[in-house]
This record gives C-alpha cells, sequence and structure tokens, in this order.
C-alpha cells in the first residue's frame, strides 16, 4: 500500500514520522550501514557522490532562469531534454541551448549541461555526426509525435524514415533516449507504454540490438520486466520521483490533482510497487532522471492542463524516503551517482553531497513577475534534505 504520508492530499501536510519510526530508522540503517552513512539519534546524515540528473527539462528564457539553480544546486550534470519550441533539432541548436544554459546558471556554478537532439522523421544521419564532433550532445531523443508536451514534431515513422539515423547512432556509439507511449487514440491510456514495448521497443532492439537505449520515465512492472530481460550495457531506465512514490489515486485524491498529473499518467499502485523493488535491488540498469517538467501554475490549473511535475526542489529527498523505506539507503548512491555515468560512460562525479535527515517544508510555490511554479508536494514538509559539501 501507498503509504499515507505521501499521499498529496490537498492542503494536508505530509507527515513527518514520529520519533518511534526515526529510531526504528536509525537501527535498521546502522545494522548494516556503509561507511559514508552516519547515525546518531538526533541526526542521520548520507555522504554521497554528487548526483546527476538523467533526465531534465529546463525550458528557455524566464522559465529557464526560474528553475536552473533548483538543479545546480545538488546536481552534477544533467541531461537536457530538447522538446523546446521550436525544439532542438540540430547540433548547431543544441551548442546555443548549451550556451544559453550556462548563462543562466548562478555565478561560480560547475553544472554541466548534456545536450540532447530531438528526433525528427527528417533528420539526417550527418546531424548525428556534427552532434557527435560537438562535444556537448551526449543522447538522441525519441518522442512519438503527438506524445507528450512538444511532441508535435516527434517521429511518426521510425522503422522506416529514421533507420539511417538509428544506424549511425549505432557507429556513433549515440544512445536512444525514448518516451515509451504509443499514441494511438484505440490505446486505452494506461496501456500505452506496454502497448510501446509491445510494438516498438521490443522489435527496435531486435533490429539494432547494438544501439543503446534508455527507457525514459517508466511506469509499470512491463517496462521493468522489459529493462531486466535486455542486455545490460545496452538498455536501461530511468526513474521519477513521482512514479516511486504516488499512484494513480493521487489524481484524484480529494478532487482533482493537475499537479501530479504527468506522462506516461501514473499507473497503479502494483505498478509502483515494482519499481520501488526494481530500484531499490542495486541493479545497474535504473538509475535516476527526474523529469522534473516545469509548467506555469495557470498552464496547469486550467481546463485543458499541461503534463508535468516539477520535482527538481524535492527530487533527492524523495529518492532518499523511498530507498530509506526499503530499507536499502545503502543501495542510494549507486542509484543517484553510479549507474548513469556508468552507462553512458562518463566518468563518475568526484565531489559529494549530504544528505541530511532534518525536516523542512517545500513552498507553497514559486513566484516571478511572470507568474509562479507550484512544486511537487508543495506545502508539505519532507524529512531529507541535501546538501552541498
Ligand atoms: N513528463 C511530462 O509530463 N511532461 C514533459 C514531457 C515528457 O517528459 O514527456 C514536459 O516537457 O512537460
Ligand atoms: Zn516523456
Ligand atoms: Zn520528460
Amino acid at each position: 500500500m501507498l503509504k499515507a504520508s505521501f499521499l498529496p492530499c490537498k492542503g494536508s501536510a505530509l507527515r513527518v514520522p514520529s520519533a518511534l519510526s526515526v529510531k526504528s530508522s536509525y537501527l535498521r540503517v546502522n545494522a548494516r550501514r556503509p561507511t559514508h552513512i552516519k547515525a546518531s539519534r538526533t541526526k542521520m546524515e548520507l555522504s554521497i557522490t554528487r548526483p546527476d540528473d538523467w533526465h531534465l527539462h529546463l525550458r528557455d528564457g524566464e522559465l529557464l532562469e526560474a528553475v536552473v539553480s533548483h538543479s545546480s544546486h545538488h546536481f552534477g550534470r544533467a541531461i537536457i531534454m530538447p522538446n523546446l519550441k521550436p525544439p532542438i533539432t540540430t547540433a548547431a541548436a543544441a551548442v546555443a541551448y548549451r550556451q544559453s544554459i550556462l548563462k543562466a546558471l548562478p555565478e561560480n556554478s560547475d553544472f554541466t549541461p548534456l545536450m540532447t537532439l530531438y528526433l525528427t522523421d527528417n533528420t539526417s544521419p550527418n546531424e548525428i555526426k556534427l552532434a557527435r564532433e560537438s562535444g556537448v550532445v551526449f543522447a538522441v531523443k525519441l518522442y512519438p509525435a503527438g506524445a507528450t508536451t512538444n511532441s508535435q514534431d516527434g517521429v511518426t515513422d521510425l522503422f522506416g524514415k529514421c533507420l539511417p539515423v538509428l544506424e549511425e547512432m549505432v557507429r556513433q556509439d549515440m544512445p536512444l533516449l525514448v518516451h515509451g507511449e504509443v499514441t494511438s487514440p484505440d490505446v486505452d491510456v494506461f496501456d500505452r507504454e506496454k502497448v510501446f514495448i509491445d510494438t516498438v521497443l521490443s522489435p527496435l532492439i531486435q533490429k539494432l540490438p547494438q544501439l543503446k537505449v534508455v527507457m525514459e520515465h517508466i511506469t509499470t512492472k512491463d517496462a521493468v520486466n522489459f529493462v531486466e530481460s535486455c542486455d545490460e550495457g545496452f538498455v536501461a531506465a530511468t526513474v521519477t520521483p513521482q512514479h516511486l512514490v504516488l499512484n494513480r489515486n493521487s489524481l484524484f485524491q480529494g478532487g482533482l490533482q493537475p499537479h501530479n498529473y504527468c506522462l506516461p499518467v501514473l499507473k497503479r499502485e502494483t505498478h509502483r510497487q515494482a519499481i520501488v523493488s526494481a530500484v531499490t535491488s542495486g541493479s545497474k540498469r535504473f538509475f535516476l532522471g527526474t523529469d522534473s517538467a516545469p509548467h506555469e501554475r495557470r498552464n496547469k490549473e486550467c481546463p485543458c492542463g499541461c503534463a508535468g511535475i516539477y520535482n527538481s526542489p524535492v527530487a533527492l529527498s524523495v529518492y532518499a524516503k523511498v530507498f530509506e523505506e526499503a530499507g536499502a539507503l545503502d543501495k542510494l548512491e549507486a542509484f543517484t551517482s553510479f549507474n548513469g555515468p556508468d552507462f553512458y560512460g562518463l566518468p563518475r562525479n568526484t565531489s559529494k553531497i549530504i544528505l541530511s535527515r532534518s525536516p523542512w517544508k517545500v513552498p507553497a510555490s514559486y513566484s516571478f513577475t511572470w507568474g509562479d511554479i507550484v512544486p511537487m508536494f508543495a506545502g508539505q514538509t519532507l524529512e531529507w534534505q541535501p546538501s552541498p559539501v
């Protein structure tokens, strides 16, 4: 069952665990704690290698300036999603977008954006070569046309028009990042990930077994099973905070909850449990990708609200909570900081961050002259707090 403390009831605070549950966590962690976990009865701290975010939407313009520090503060690097308006479809556009991200960063930040290209039916194999040569593009993103926010320019003909590009990606060792949902209106929205696995991903991997694929923001037991059935170095998955702690009840708890709406949509509890088991098992195939996707409040709380949850400010707190509740805090660091760079063939970060058990209240919203953004778990209290070393 989903813990009551994670149900985002409107207006009710996320419950801080009682002294008793702190104590029992203390005992559980202490019984098998690795050296980087320090515990005392008053304060528990984890020192972990600085995490990276392998799936992040930073947007551009005012929104970029508003959100970038919530990621750059704690994460070393992030895979930056290319679904801007217009999308980042060329290496040159990725280079320019990277410059605007670097410009928006707080002074002295050493956060590194890892850029991606937005795959279209018209992407040329040469663009993949240019992307590789740029030295700043690390992956190509597949949005099936119409699947999610700003995906209207996405792919309609993966096995036809895109095949030469995919073959070039194999040659360039460039991973394909996948929004894994079919878009046919005939397919129930809750089945779209499973049908995508059966009809697109599985055949794709059979056709191009050397292509590196990341199934982004997985939401189902089917995706867990699929990723686990593939070759470890070739297929992996990112997992968001929301798909670890919320199920589809959270969309309707006490009324319609637009701030819990993202794509792929939250699934039933059995799927959430399968994802928690997979990530807390210590498997190298799963790594941190927040899918933090800020939208202005007015575009979420309206008759046709956008999909996307803004979770950068709370992501590390939520991941820590999930691993703690599974009795797997010793496996947290691999998920947040090792499995991602290992899969991408990049070095692990060398600096550290500290996660301490000191409850903090998530702001009700972040306000700017042009509007505001409501974060995940707005107004609620979380137990784990990250601070840079
Ligand atoms: N996850 C979402 O619900 N939304 C993302 C797009 C995406 O990652 O699919 C966004 O850009 O808003
Ligand atoms: Zn997506
Ligand atoms: Zn996303």
